[in-house]
C-alpha cells in the first residue's frame, strides 16, 4: 500500500497542532500521489477510540493505536518502524517541534531512509514527493526529493496547516509493539511545553518580550508581572530559549513563532533579523536595551537607552499605581 503515515502527538485529551498540520498535509498529499493516509499514535488510556477516530476529520483514514509511554521519541520510532514495515508506507510525515525532530531522526537511522529537515513546503512531482527547505539563514530554499522508500518529511513549526476536511471517522487499529530495551529507558518527568501556555501569544494584543539583557532566567517574573498588569503574554528570544531560561513555546521569531500584537514591548533583545522576521508586523515596536546601537533601534517605534533592571520595575510600579487608583 502506497501512502503517507503521520504521528500525531496527543494531550490531555487533544492532538498538538503541528500533529494536525501533518496529518491534513499527509492527507492532501496521499491524495494527489493516489496512496492512504493514516497515522500512528502512542499513549495511555486517554487514547479512546473516539479521539483516534476524530483524525478522520483532518484526512486520516487510518489509525493505529499503540499502547505505550507518551510524549517520547524511541517508543514512537519503534511503532512507526513496525507499521511502515508491515504495511509499506512510502513516506512518514511530521511537523514540526523537537519530538519530531527527534522522531523523524531515529526513524531514518532505524530504515536507513533518507529524511528532509526543516520542510516549509511539499509538492508532488512524477508522482514522488519533492520536499523544500530553506537553506543558508533562509535566504534560498533547496528542493530535495527521496532515492527509494520510504522517505523521511520533517516540517518546520507550524509550517503545515491543520485544516479540517469533514473525512469520515477515521478507522483504528490496535498494534502491539515490542518496544526495544533502549527504547525504555527514558521516562517523562515533566511536559514543559505546558507552561506559558495558558496565554496563546499568536493572539495576543500585548506582548512582553525578554532576551539576554535580562541577565538571569529570574527576570522573567519581572516581566510576567508586567505583562499581567498590561493584560498581556510573555514572549522570549531564542537566545534564552536555547539556555533553558524560558519555554520554546514562547519563542518569536525564525525558528519561533511569528507575532504581530498592537504592542510588542522588547526588553534586553538585540533585533537579530532572525527575531525580527517574527515580530516586525507588530503596529507598535518599543524597545529597551542599553546599547544605543542596538539593530532593535533601527526598526522600533520607541527606543528607550537605558537599563531595564532599572526602567521595567518602574514601569510595574506606575501601571500598579494605575490600577489601585493612583496616578
Ligand atoms: C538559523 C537561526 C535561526 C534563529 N532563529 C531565531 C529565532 O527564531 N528567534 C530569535 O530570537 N533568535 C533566533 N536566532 C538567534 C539570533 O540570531 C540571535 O542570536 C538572538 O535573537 C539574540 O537573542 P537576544 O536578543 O536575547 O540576545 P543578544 O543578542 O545577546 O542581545 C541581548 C541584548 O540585551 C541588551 N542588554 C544587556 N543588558 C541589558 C540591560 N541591563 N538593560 C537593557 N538591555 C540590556 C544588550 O545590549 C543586547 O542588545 C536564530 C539564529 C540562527 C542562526
Amino acid at each position: 500500500m502506497s501512502g503517507i503515515l503521520t504521528y500525531a502527538l496527543h494531550y490531555q485529551g487533544a492532538f498538538n497542532k503541528n500533529s494536525l498540520g501533518a496529518v491534513s498535509e499527509g492527507a492532501k498529499l496521499a491524495a494527489e500521489l493516489g496512496g492512504e493516509a493514516a497515522a500512528v499514535v502512542v499513549g495511555g488510556d486517554d487514547l479512546t477510540d473516539e479521539l483516534c477516530a476524530s483524525l478522520g476529520r483532518y484526512g486520516a483514514s487510518k489509525v493505529y493505536r499503540v499502547r505505550g509511554p507518551e510524549g517520547l521519541a524511541q517508543p514512537v520510532v519503534d511503532a512507526m518502524a513496525k507499521v511502515i514495515q508491515e504495511h509499506g508506507y512510502d513516506y512518514a510525515l511530521f511537523g514540526g517541534g523537537l519530538l519530531g525532530f527527534e522522531v523523524g531522526a531515529g526513524l531514518s537511522a532505524r530504515l536507513r531512509a533518507g529524511v528532509v529537515m526543516e520542510v516549509t513546503e511539499v509538492k508532488v512531482q512524477d508522482g514522488r514527493l519533492v520536499a523544500t527547505r530553506p537553506v543558508l539563514q533562509d535566504s534560498a530554499l533547496v528542493d530535495s526529493g527521496y532515492v527509494g522508500s520510504p522517505g523521511i518529511v520533517i516540517g518546520r513549526l507550524n509550517a503545515f496547516d491543520a485544516v479540517e476536511r469533514n473525512g469520515a471517522a477515521a478507522q483504528v487499529i490496535d498494534v502491539d509493539v515490542e518496544f526495544q530495551p533502549h527504547s525504555q529507558k527514558a521516562r517523562m518527568v515533566k511536559r514543559g511545553e505546558q507552561r506559558g501556555a495558558d496565554i496563546n501569544i499568536e493572539d495576543a494584543e500585548i506582548i512582553v518580550a525578554g532576551g539576554r539583557g535580562l541577565g538571569q532566567p529570574e527576570g522573567f517574573k519581572m516581566l510576567e508581572e508586567l505583562a499581567e498588569l498590561m493584560g498581556g503574554a510573555v514572549a522570549a528570544t531564542r537566545a534564552v530559549v536555547d539556555a533553558g531560561w524560558y519555554p520554546y513555546s514562547a519563542q518569536i521569531g525564525q525558528t519561533g513563532k511569528t507575532v504581530a500584537p498592537k504592542l510588542y514591548l522588547a526588553a534586553g533583545i538585540s533585533g537579530a533579523i532572525q527575531h525580527k522576521v517574527g515580530m516586525q508586523n507588530s503596529e507598535n515596536i518599543v524597545a529597551i536595551n542599553k546599547d544605543p546601537n542596538a539593530p532593535i533601534f533601527e526598526f522600533c517605534d520607541l527606543g528607550v537607552v537605558g537599563d531595564l533592571h532599572k526602567i521595567v520595575p518602574k514601569l510595574i510600579e506606575a501601571l500598579r499605581a494605575r490600577r489601585n487608583g493612583g496616578a
